[in-house]
């Protein structure tokens, strides 16, 4: 039977509809970039389980900690005009929609089974995003990882860019290949061959800045490339560098600033 989230613990319920307004957001980010046209790209973010302590739902359901673990992406195809919290798709980690209040005939996005993969067996992302962005994209077409020349590489993506294997949509095949490539690297993006970038974050927003740097370095390395051949980076000067980025780099978390 199809899990209801009217059924859901309050606490998830509110947890899925400030996921859902994240997402839905988040979605601008890509055409305001120029990572994407028309309806190509989408955006997914893992819904954070309630505190243990939440207060004890006033619907009938199990503990929000007993709740499976769901995930909020952008309806198939749909105009980034027309995306609105309302309509943000929410599935479980299997990739199913829920009874969520859409449309049943909403489809989630043609990427789902990947977003869903990745979430499985990469614990610590929150975020997944898809584009197709030129730069980033012409690398992918080459099966050609980005070389870490840049600083900002080295901060970012720990090293190169690596690119995944050429995989189909519609199964497990590109998100299989997404986390076989990540997992031993510390990079957040990957250029999934012929096909485009993928990146991943702590959240949604960590994985739209990924794709957004992924794009960005993608162009710079590119054009470096035409006027000469660029040079690489001692490893452990990468090493510092993401380091600094990752700990020191910006305000941190103190909320004063
Ligand atoms: O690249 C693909 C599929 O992998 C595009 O169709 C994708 O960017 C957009 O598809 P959705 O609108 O999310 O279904």
């Amino acid at each position: 039977m199809t899990l209801a989230l009217t059924e859901l613990p309050e606490a998830v319920q509110e947890a899925v509809a400030r996921t859902r307004e994240r997402v839905a957001a988040l979605h601008a980010e890509l055409p305001r970039n120029g990572l994407v046209v028309w309806t190509a790209g989408n955006v997914s973010e893992r819904v954070p389980r309630p505190s243990a302590d939440a207060s004890p739902a006033s619907t009938p359901s199990a503990d929000p900690a007993e709740t499976p673990e769901l995930f909020v992406i952008k309806p198939s195809g749909v105009s980034y005009d027309d995306l609105s919290p309302e309509n943000m798709v929410v599935c479980t980690l299997d990739g199913e929609k829920i009874a969520d209040g859409t449309h049943e005939a909403l489809s989630p996005s043609s990427d789902t089974a990947a977003h869903a993969y990745v979430y499985r067996h990469m614990d610590h992302v929150g975020g997944v995003v898809h584009t197709h962005s030129t730069y980033a994209t012409a690398w992918a077409a080459r099966g050609e990882e980005i070389p870490c020349v840049l600083t900002m590489m080295a901060d970012e993506f720990g090293g190169p860019i690596p690119v995944g294997p050429l995989a189909v949509i519609g199964d497990d095949s590109i998100g299989r290949g997404i986390v076989e490539t990540l997992r031993g690297s510390r990079s957040r993006a990957v250029l999934m061959r012929n096909h485009g970038p993928f990146t991943i974050g702590r959240d949604a927003r960590d994985a739209v800045k990924a794709a957004v740097m992924c794009e960005e370095v993608a162009r710079t390395v590119h054009v470096s490339r035409q006027l000469g051949q660029e040079l690489e980076i001692p490893e452990n000067l990468v090493d510092s560098l993401f380091e600094r980025y990752q700990n020191v780099y910006g305000q941190g978390d103190d909320p004063r600033a």
